[in-house]
Order: C-alpha cells, then sequence, then structure tokens
C-alpha cells in the first residue's frame, strides 16, 4: 500500500496527463502520491547517518576522485551530493529495509503501469541492463549542489523527482528550477510527499536545485530520483 489510493483514480489519472502535455517542460507535480504513514518511515532512515556516500560528478566525467575534485574548476562542478547505498549493511540496521522496499516499489509493475497511463507510453524494465541503479535517495546540504543539467537519453521517458523533507521552510532554498521555454522559468519547492514527473526530452526539461539554505533548512535536503524506459 505504497500508493495513495484516492491520488490514481481514473479522474486524477487523466488531470495528470491533461497538465504533462500542457505544459513546458512536459511535466506534473502531484502532491501527496505516496502513503503518508510509510513515507514518513523511509523519512526516518533517510536522517539516519549511516548508508550515505558522497558523489561528485563533473561536466565531462562522472565519480571523479577528491583529487581530480581539486582541479576542477568551479564551471566544470555538476554535481556534489550524497547517494544512500542501499547494499549499506542493512543487518546493521533493519529498519533500513522499508527504505529499501520503497526502491523496489518504484521499479515493480503496479508503479510502472501508473507511469505508463500518465506518459501514454509503456514503460518497461525489459531493456534496462540493471534497474534497481536508476531508483536512489539523495540527500544534499548547504554546500552541495545540482548543476544544470539535461536527464534525456535514448528511450527514457519518464524522470521521477519525489521530496522527502519535513517542515521544509519557504525560506529553505532547494527548489528544483526548469528551464521552461522563453526565460519563464519553472521553479518548484522540495516539499514532503510532492511528486515532480517530467519528460526529459521535453524542450525546456534542464533543470538546476537551487542552493539550500542551511540555517533553516536544517540539515540536509532529501530527494529520491528515478528514471524509466520504453522498449
Ligand atoms: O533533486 C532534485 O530536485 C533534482 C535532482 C536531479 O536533477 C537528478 O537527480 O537528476
Ligand atoms: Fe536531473
Amino acid at each position: 500500500m505504497w500508493l495513495n489510493e484516492q491520488q490514481v483514480i481514473p479522474s486524477a489519472i487523466r488531470a495528470y496527463r491533461k497538465a504533462l502535455v500542457r505544459s513546458t517542460p512536459h511535466h506534473v507535480v502531484i502532491d501527496g502520491l505516496f502513503a503518508q504513514a510509510q513515507l514518513d518511515q523511509v523519512a526516518h532512515v533517510l536522517r539516519q547517518d549511516q548508508q550515505w556516500k558522497t558523489q561528485k560528478h563533473s561536466y565531462s566525467a562522472l565519480y571523479v576522485n577528491n583529487a581530480t575534485w581539486q582541479e576542477t574548476p568551479d564551471t566544470e562542478r555538476f554535481v556534489q551530493r550524497d547517494l544512500w547505498d542501499r547494499t549499506g549493511h542493512p543487518a546493521d540496521n533493519p529498519e533500513s529495509a522499508i527504505a529499501q522496499e520503497f526502491l523496489s516499489f518504484l521499479r515493480g509493475n503496479e508503479f510502472m503501469s501508473l507511469l505508463s497511463r500518465i506518459f501514454d507510453v509503456q514503460i518497461t524494465d525489459i531493456n534496462v541492463a540493471k534497474p534497481e541503479i536508476n531508483t536512489n535517495y539523495f540527500r544534499l546540504s548547504a554546500s552541495d549542489f545540482v548543476n544544470q543539467h539535461a536527464d534525456d537519453s535514448p528511450g527514457r521517458e519518464v524522470c521521477m523527482l519525489l521530496y522527502l523533507n519535513q517542515d521544509w521552510q519557504s525560506d529553505s532554498g532547494g527548489e528544483l528550477v526548469f528551464m521552461g521555454k522563453d526565460d519563464k522559468t519553472v521553479t518548484i519547492a522540495p516539499l514532503y510527499n510532492r511528486c515532480v514527473l517530467f519528460d526529459p526530452s521535453s524542450p525546456g526539461s534542464e533543470h538546476w536545485v537551487k542552493a539550500v539554505n542551511g540555517e533553516t533548512a536544517g540539515d540536509y535536503r532529501y530527494n529520491l530520483t528515478s528514471w524509466y524506459w520504453s522498449e
């Protein structure tokens, strides 16, 4: 029961589809898509300091080591954030199972068929070599960043972002910004249980994350990123 059933009735799905095709970039924001009580348990696990590993990407190379990073100019720095390592000692931490179960749910038939209906395309993992590596939790501190990029890739139909920040304040920063068109950017606050679905090949879908304000945001900004393909 990961989904909030009222949010996936046929009329709701029709409304998501309409919002998606009418917007630039093609995106829809769905608040409260997931069952709150279960998401609370996931958020609780993520707030623990275990299983987080820093990743640094430059525009020319992913997973840059510290020595190379020091030589990478600011303008070439693309991502600095922490990734939740699902293989990180779950035996030591039985609570982390729920966070893993949610990642699995998001790659299962029920959820992918919901995405198929919203995007009107058959989403499937049959041609995805390692599906699980495409669904991850991340956290950003005030010194971390996700700079401007596109997430398009052949056959990739859907990007999903889900925010897991309880008590996020209006001045906490960390908004997602889409390039949009004609200088009309689209700014979305990373509120708890807010899901953003977008078509990474649609015009204006380049995006970035505004800096997190360490003073009002508390420790970290938490999100989940998940990518999906058609055949
Ligand atoms: O955290 C966000 O709002 C965006 C993350 C992102 O762009 C990505 O993971 O590709
Ligand atoms: Fe992205």
